[in-house]
């Protein structure tokens, strides 16, 4: 009896599992733009399809781009990657990207982040506030002193490269460099990220490298099942740092309070510290289990976002500025003309601790032209937003039509939206920080958040719309770090970019001439042999981690005094 029923049943229900995924496949995101799925597999095999006809190990932003391109560039894209991933929606032009970013009725902090990440809702809004004033520029300026301090560590190392002629990894001495200002920005406590052999770092880096080498390109995924051990150990490592950084945020609690004792008030700090930590414990009236794992849970976000992505926006400048005479030589005079002609870094340092020195830090406006041009480029990272099933969230298309996207992890591609034609026209490709002079302020009060008016349209009037440059991302959720990055940044240039200059070795390497010049092109630029291109290392990294020789620049003094 129960055999033929079985036997009844199993056609009745293939018959429901195939109309189902007939209906998963083609009817359920049917109106959006997409390559042909198939049946059985999706989108998988356009996907794998659209790899293979470029370098295999590039990041994936490069493979969407080229799928974009094929479907003519559609303002967004439909990926179907069940059951292996969740269902994607490649957001390509910076007014579908605007839509998800900006605060509406229906998600005032915009729509909430990547099912990946925790989403706080609420408690964001909080913690958020509590954070907000020690990212604030005005206080940013006052760490000033402790990026410098650190960078001079950098200066050594490249010193010691450019004696002995070594070749380096350029990007991998930026990420300790960016290690130790953001620990110092944080927790006012040196990591020791930049000694050269690596056993005598901090145990904090050492585990945050540990970490990071767990996400190589094969096992990048969220899916622990998919590697349960690389899972496991990842699980473990983060259970290590969050041991550490609990243990930095009670001795940093309890000297407070010792320095506190004596004062009526009982919040009042007396101690110096300027850390962002040191701040934001200020808004605890006491150190609970819970506001020391939300300290630790933020502490470890800052650092985990605030170093990888700063170090690749400086490892792509330097490449690029080495690449681009005509924007070197600018940079060196804009550099000469505020801080004057001595190229010693002491000299810059003195400058910019002197009475007046945030002033040239913020009027460095070619070197900022620099900076926002890297990062159109070359983009570290992107938003991935994930509007819930069944919340009827839509999207509008450039012909007026709402289509829903709910359930879909949205992710806007900053690759392909800061190189959208329509915008950056024939240049879109090229290095050309030109483009920004008089347009340069990146910090987030120039930010505009495009406002939703009752015509759901968006106002911009700059010729380059602020929304079609957001490596950042726009609206309530972006990046809290952003000023802090651009500080970094132009201290770093400013220290660096008049003593050295870089010499990329292998993918990027200059083309030269028969007579050992390198060969420039019709834009002023040196031709390379081969692209160097970026691969997916959590972050978007120069796949080699920028391969570099450094020598002392004609103008620059033999030692560092
Ligand atoms: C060049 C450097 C940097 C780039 C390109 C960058 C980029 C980004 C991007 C694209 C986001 C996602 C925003 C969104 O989902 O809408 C983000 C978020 C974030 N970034 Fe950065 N970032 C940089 C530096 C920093 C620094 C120095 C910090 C220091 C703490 C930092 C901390 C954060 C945090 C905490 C978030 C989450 C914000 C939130 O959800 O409220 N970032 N960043």
């Amino acid at each position: 009896m129960l055999a033929r029923i079985i036997l009844t049943a199993l056609p009745l229900l293939a018959v429901y599992l195939f109309t189902q995924l007939r209906w998963m496949r083609f009817k359920q995101y049917g109106k959006l733009p997409q390559p042909k799925p198939s049946l059985l597999w999706g989108h998988m095999r356009a996907l794998y399809e659209v790899m293979s006809r470029g370098k295999e190990d590039r990041h994936v932003d490069g493979v969407f781009a080229a799928m974009s391109d094929d479907l003519g560039n559609p303002p967004f894209m439909y990926i179907d990657l069940r059951p292996v991933g969740r269902p994607m929606l490649i957001v390509n032009n910076h007014e579908a990207a605007e839509q998800i970013t900006r605060a509406t009725k229906f998600y005032p902090w915009s729509v909430p982040k990547s099912p990946t990440i925790k989403d706080l809702g609420e408690d964001w809004k909080r913690l958020r506030k509590v954070f907000n004033p020690g990212f604030a520029p005005s206080h940013l300026i006052t760490l000033l002193p402790a990026i410098l301090d650190k960078t001079d560590i950098f200066l050594e190392h490249l010193d010691l490269y450019a004696k002995t002629g070594e070749e380096f990894l350029l990007n991998k001495l930026l990420i300790n460099l960016t290690f130790d200002i953001i620990g110092a920005v944080l927790t006012d406590t040196s990591f020791d990220a930049q000694h050269l052999d690596p056993s005598k770092r901090g145990e904090l880096i050492r585990l945050y490298d540990e970490l990071v080498n767990t996400f190589d390109n094969n096992s990048s995924g969220s899916r622990w099942w998919l590697a349960p051990r690389v899972g496991w150990k990842r699980y473990r490592l983060a259970s290590r740092i969050d041991v550490l950084l609990k243990d930095l945020i009670h001795r940093e609690y309890a000297e407070m309070r010792k320095l506190d004792s004596g004062s009526t008030q009982k919040k009042t700090p007396t101690k110096k510290s300027r850390s962002v930590l040191s701040l934001s414990l200020q808004a605890w009236d006491d150190l609970t289990e819970d506001n020391v794992r939300e300290a630790a849970d933020s502490i470890k976000t800052f650092l985990f976002a605030g170093h990888d992505t700063t170090s690749i926006l400086l490892a792509w400048l330097f490449y690029e500025l080495s690449r681009t005479p005509r924007a070197l030589q600018a940079v060196r005079d804009e550099l000469d003309d505020l801080f004057g002609p001595d190229t010693d870094p002491k000299a810059v340092r003195a400058k910019m601790l002197a009475p007046g020195g945030d002033d040239l830090v913020s009027r460095m406006s070619y070197v900022s032209a620099v900076i926002k041009e890297t990062l159109r480029l070359h983009p570290p990272a992107g938003t991935a937003r994930y509007p819930l099933p069944g919340s009827g969230f839509t999207m509008r298309t450039p012909a007026g039509e709402d289509v829903c996207v709910d359930g879909l992890v949205i992710y806007n591609c900053a690759t392909i939206i800061q190189r959208d034609r329509t915008v950056y026209g024939e240049t879109a490709d090229d290095f050309l920080p030109e483009r920004w002079l008089g347009d340069t302020d990146t910090s987030a009060e120039a930010d505009s958040p495009a406002v939703e008016d009752n015509k759901g349209e968006i106002r911009d009037d700059k010729k380059i719309p602020p929304a079609a440059w957001r490596p950042f991302e726009r609206g309530p959720r972006n990046c809290i770090g952003q000023e802090l990055a651009n500080i970094e940044a132009r201290v770093i240039v400013a220290a660096v970019a008049r003593r050295y200059d870089f010499v990329k070795l292998g993918l990027g390497e200059f083309d030269v001439s028969e007579k050992g010049k390198p060969v420039v092109d019709e834009k002023g630029r040196y031709k390379v042999i081969e692209e160097l291109y970026n691969t997916m290392q959590v972050t978007a990294k120069p796949v080699d981690l920028m391969r570099v020789k450094v020598q002392l620049a004609a103008k620059a003094p033999a030692s560092l005094a």
